[in-house]
């Protein structure tokens, strides 16, 4: 189990639902009374509600059973304290509300509507039907309630969860709301990164409630997953000291395939060298070197038929990053690639055919990468996951996407970047970051080899694998959002500069 020691870590620490109870449960313990909690979550709710609310708009509030539903009733008592007009609807019995939501539900003055009802027509709609406590699909009242809300034209404002959305997974149980903005409490939940949950939350937004350092400390405590929010803090970029030099700034090689299967290694190549590799090589089959000439400038290329000429090249220490798999083609030769790379103990990224090519072979895998003591990034899709984890308990149903991508870590003994708008990184010591930067723009020929270029160059530049996979996951998106529509692979490389430049100055 990994615990990080930097602050910034801890700043990006994502807690499950359970890790929540815990952090509640210790503050209460430690003197802090629930409705104390439940307070400040409703302040905060009413606090951000103002902002979606026109002077003296109308806000319909739609409170669960539970403390979710507590929390729904503070803000309704504020906002209405506040001068704007409420009504409040409960799903379920007043008299069958217990504890703190009890407490809160009493001190709220005004007339508690049915579920059963019409929806009023409202400026803003208040989700607190269900948060932490989800337990099972939503069905009957409770779902055509959430139909209901989804159908309306306001804003909509979810505490602590969109209701529907299960907060360890971001699957839609059932039915979710669409909210416009979420407001959670003291740190993000994997829900609200992971899809379809993400794109449920709208813009996301943490209060602190005054649970305190050491009830957090108590909900992250002992835990074997370490879940991140994958942003700059979590991961820092190899700084360029004065007297750098191309040779301390690492070599990475890429092996291109055959001719007319080349274009993916330039791409990666040129994602390695703009991320800051000092060289970049391109090694291919004789045949292709002409026509990766033609396209190359900056970066070197030497002749590679297969994997003795590949030992013979890794001679040269120097070279101490690798990228395997775009456009090599699946089959033996590209498994000895591998293995002879791995036993070379360099940094491995492996994608696309490097990956299919062990195909449920993965158990091979792990042992060429244990057996040379490499470390090695694999950047499987969907596809190339299923097929290279099959059979194993990675891919057993109804997982999240965390656990499948923790437990391939573990089985490869590599860091594990499973892609996709969600993409999460995972290492075999346990810890997991979610990255939600990105844009559905990267979804184009040629995007994921760049990615694996990116993390190759970090590599080189001698960042640890889960962070080099990280940051280089996080890059790779923030180019994707400053490009938007039109974006092709060719572009990726080509904005990191501006990507560097604006994290430098804003971290
Ligand atoms: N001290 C605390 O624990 C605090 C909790 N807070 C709030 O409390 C929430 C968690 O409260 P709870 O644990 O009471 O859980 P919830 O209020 O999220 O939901 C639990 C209730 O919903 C019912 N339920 C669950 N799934 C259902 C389904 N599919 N259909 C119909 N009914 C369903 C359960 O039977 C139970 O009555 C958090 O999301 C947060 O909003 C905040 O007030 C901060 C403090
Ligand atoms: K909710």
């Amino acid at each position: 189990m990994h615990e990080p020691v930097e602050p910034r870590g801890i700043a990006n620490r994502l807690l499950t639902v359970e890790a929540m109870r815990r952090v509640d449960a210790a503050a209460i313990a430690g003197g802090i009374p629930g409705l104390t909690l439940m307070e400040a979550a409703g302040a905060a709710v009413a606090e951000r509600a103002r902002g979606l609310l026109p002077e003296g708009g109308r806000a319909l509030v739609l409170c669960g059973p539970g403390n979710n539903g507590g929390d729904g009733f503070v803000a309704a008592r504020l906002l209405a304290e506040a001068g704007y007009r409420v009504d409040l609807r409960l799903l379920g019995e007043r008299g069958a509300l217990t504890g703190d939501a009890a407490l809160a539900a009493e001190a709220w003055p005004g007339p508690v509507g049915p579920a059963e009802a019409e929806l009023a027509a409202a400026d803003l709609i208040i989700d607190a039907l269900f948060g932490a406590g989800l337990s099972r699909d939503l069905d009957g009242l409770a779902r055509a309630l959430v139909e209901a809300v989804n159908r309306a034209d306001c804003p909509v404002l979810a505490v602590d969860m969109p209701s529907g959305v299960d907060g360890d997974s971001g699957a839609v149980r059932g039915a979710a709301v669409a909210a416009t903005e979420t407001v959670t409490f003291v740190a993000l939940k994997p829900g609200h990164l992971l899809q379809p949950g993400r794109a449920r939350c709208g813009v996301l937004h943490v209060a602190d409630i005054g649970t305190g350092e050491a009830a957090f400390a108590a909900g992250i405590a002992g835990q074997d997953r370490v879940l991140f929010h994958n942003r700059p803090g979590l991961w820092t970029l190899p700084r360029l000291a004065a007297a750098s030099h191309k040779y301390t700034r690492g070599h990475a090689l890429v092996l291109s395939g055959p001719a007319y299967r080349t274009g993916a290694a330039r791409l990666a190549a040129r994602g390695a060298l703009r991320i800051g590799a000092g060289l970049v090589t391109v090694a291919s089959p004789a045949s292709a070197l002409p026509e990766n000439a033609a396209h190359l400038t900056a970066i070197m290329l030497r002749a590679c038929e297969n994997a003795d000429d590949l030992d013979d090249m890794l001679a040269d220490e120097r070279l101490n990053a690798l990228l395997l798999g775009p456009g090599l083609g699946t089959g033996p030769a590209t498994c000895d690639l591998v293995a002879v790379a791995a036993a070379a103990g360099r940094a491995l990224v492996l994608d696309a055919d490097a990956l299919t090519s062990f195909r449920s072979e993965v158990r091979t895998l792990a042992r060429h990468i244990r057996d040379g003591e490499a470390s090695a990034v694999l950047t499987p899709h969907e596809g190339e996951f299923v097929r290279l984890f099959s059979g194993t308990e990675a891919v057993a149903e109804g997982l999240a996407k965390t656990e499948r991508a923790a437990r391939a870590a573990r089985i490869a003994g590599a860091v594990v970047v499973l892609k996709g708008a969600d993409t999460v990184i995972a290492s075999a010591d346990g810890r997991i970051a979610i990255n939600d930067h990105g844009s559905p723009h990267l979804g184009t020929a040629g995007s994921g080899d760049v990615l694996g270029g990116l993390i190759a160059g970090l590599l080189a530049q001698g960042m640890a694998p889960f962070e080099a996979a990280c940051a280089g996951v996080w890059l790779h998106g923030d180019a994707g959002l400053r490009f938007g529509p039109g974006l092709i692979a060719e572009d990726i490389p080509e904005l990191i500069p501006a990507v560097l430049r604006d994290l430098e100055g804003g971290t």
